[in-house]
């Protein structure tokens, strides 16, 4: 079964491991097992011949070698399943991350970050709990449990009595049939509501600052305890049930120790059975107390960990949706023609499409720029050529290839892409910028700075490129952080440059240094550089408007003011009022 593939995987990796914690517990509940015995020959002795001081040393020294013994192999075999636990708790965690490294962007959306948090925590905590502990208890539940009724049969001890006494136990397969599911259920529930929490607490600290400028703490704060309620609920049932199960169990011991005194008693006032058996098998049922308490604990933290199980199955098996062909072959560097023909595409899930019959020719070295209203598609369109999503078969061409006959590290890795809004990691500056390649020369990561115009600013922080970002560190303004993450782009001199949008936060002077700066870096390679402002590509190739998904203009930068369309419109509004041009970061 799917389900169970994580933990299997994990036995079948460890497995000597487990084989020598369970013979190692194993040995130290069988040598448990002998205490009863010991003491009830013990008490014989004492009735029958009286007792030596030569056998009162000999049976403490046997009661003493029996807890050393005890407690020196249980230690062992305990010490060896949490260290496996913890091996399980850390491979889950990088398969995770690994996984979660090649899940799509359509999966990201979907689902969020809170959620990814709980899988990586709560859920991967529950399962390596369940597996230290349940190897552990499980282990020394039924090897006791065999031992005792072994060392019970082999004792004087009639086997009526031992029937009689053992009789109700035989209802706990059916208890546990009852409670298991049950408890699961409830389990699923709880994790589930711990994710939501978590998804709850993420958002609401990343939004603290739109919180507090809005003033509506108490909005957030009822949000949140919402979720907790929640939770609290949902824990409260699962210990409803817990609960019961695990007093039924002793119940259940109880109710055995009730019939073996009776019945012993009047064995014993008979003469039916000696003083020392009696002994001996009250001591042996008060010993299947502890194992069946054992036994309840670990179905509960079983049952409560397959349903955190099952979550982290489901997400391991999740199939990224942008796969590469078995047939993919790397793009060569030099072949990056760009060709797109009749490209019509709508988001999963999606009602309308968002991009409608487009068709460019980009030709390797040469610049397009790309012009169109929010929502008119710019940004899909690049997506669509990062494989971010996957665009129909042969409408995207590049060097000659289908895009989707690439490798997906040789696309990438040709194409720089700067987002508008890039996220900066929480370390220095330097590694920022060299994020491609973290072992980048200060000298070609200073260029970059310089090409993005952000270097002055950068040298006037105290540490200069060595200044912290993010949590821990500084904070930059927008367009600091806009022009640092180009200059992250920059950086990577790829073949394809895709600037989406990203001088948008910076003002119209440093903006027209960075795209003097680009034409000269850029020259000789391909250049896509979607903008609001006409100032930014008028120097392009070629310019394309997108409206509502479609081309609806193309043309040099002269051709589009002699059209007459929504391309001269803006630059009669842009270049009519100079003050728009002056705002920004
Ligand atoms: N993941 C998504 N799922 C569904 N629809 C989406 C998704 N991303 C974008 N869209 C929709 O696709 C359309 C085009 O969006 P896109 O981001 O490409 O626009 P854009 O031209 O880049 O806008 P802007 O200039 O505001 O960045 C919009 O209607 C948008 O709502």
């Amino acid at each position: 079964m799917k389900g169970k593939k994580l933990l299997r995987d994990h036995i079948r990796a460890h497995w000597p491991y487990y084989a020598v914690a369970v013979t190692i517990m194993a040995a130290a509940n069988i040598i448990y097992a002998f205490f009863p015995r010991v003491l009830g020959q013990f008490t014989d002795e004492l009735e029958l011949q009286g007792l030596t001081e030569q056998s009162v040393v000999k049976y403490s020294l046997l009661l003493l070698a029996i807890g050393v013994g005890y407690g020196l192999f249980f230690g062992i075999g305990q010490y060896i399943n949490h260290r496996m636990g913890r091996y399980f708790e850390f491979n889950t965690r990088q398969k995770l991350f690994r996984h979660f490294t090649v899940l799509s962007e359509d999966y990201f959306s979907r689902n969020g970050k809170g959620k990814m948090l709980s899988y990586v925590m709560n859920d991967v905590t529950s399962v390596r709990e369940s597996i230290a502990n349940g190897v552990n208890q499980m282990t020394n539940a039924s090897i006791l449990l065999i031992s005792v009724i072994v060392m019970i049969s082999i004792s004087g001890i009639p086997f009526s009595l031992l029937a009689i006494s053992v009789a109700p136990l035989l209802s706990i397969p059916f208890l546990v049939i009852y409670f298991g599911p049950r408890i699961r259920e409830r389990s699923k529930n709880v994790q589930e509501s711990l994710a939501v929490m978590t998804e709850s607490a993420e958002e609401q600290f990343g939004g603290i600052k739109v919180t507090k400028t809005f003033a509506t703490e108490q909005i957030a704060h009822e949000r949140f305890s919402e979720t907790v309620d929640r939770i609290r609920a949902n824990q409260l049932r699962l210990v409803k049930a817990t609960s019961l199960f695990q007093s039924v169990l002793p119940f259940v011991g109880a109710m055995s120790m009730v019939v073996a005194i009776t019945y012993g008693g009047i064995l014993v006032s008979r003469s039916a059975l000696s003083l020392g058996d009696f002994v001996a098998i009250t001591l042996y049922l008060r010993m299947i107390m502890q194992p069946l308490q054992q036994i309840g604990n670990v179905i509960n933290t079983i049952q409560r960990s397959r349903a955190s199980l099952d979550r982290l199955n489901r997400l391991l098996s999740e199939v990224p949706d942008i796969r590469e062909a078995a047939e993919a072959t790397p793009l060569q560097p030099a072949a990056t023609d760009i060709e797109i023909h009749g490209l019509s595409f709508q988001y999963p899930g999606a009602n309308r499409p968002s991009l409608q019959d487009i068709h460019i020719s980009i030709k390797a070295g040469s610049t397009l720029g790309i012009i169109g209203k929010t929502g008119s598609g710019k940004t899909t369109l690049m997506k669509l050529l990062l494989r971010v999503y996957d665009a129909p078969e042969h409408t995207i061409m590049i060097g000659g290839k289908d895009i989707r006959q690439i490798t997906l590290e040789s696309l990438r890795s040709q194409i720089a892409y700067v987002p508008q809004d890039g996220f900066l990691f929480s370390t220095t500056i330097r590694d920022n910028i060299a994020f491609y390649d973290r072992k980048a020369s200060m000298e070609r990561v200073e260029e970059a700075a310089k090409h993005a115009e952000i270097y002055e600013n950068i040298v006037g922080f105290p540490k200069g490129f060595e200044t912290r970002l993010g949590e821990r560190g500084l904070t930059l303004s927008g367009g600091q952080r806009q022009r640092t993450s180009l200059a992250r782009g920059m950086i990577k001199n790829a073949p394809i440059l895709i600037m989406d949008d990203s001088v948008s936060a910076v003002d119209a002077v440093t903006e027209t240094k960075i795209i003097s700066n680009l034409k000269k870096l850029r020259q000789g390679k391909t250049t896509l550089l979607i903008a609001h402002r006409i100032s930014a590509v008028k120097h392009a190739d070629e310019i394309i408007v997108l409206d509502d998904g479609r081309i609806t203009e193309r043309g040099t930068h002269e051709e589009l003011l002699r059209l007459g369309g929504y391309y001269a419109s803006l630059h009669s509004i842009q270049e009519g009022d100079d003050s728009i041009e002056q705002q920004g970061g």
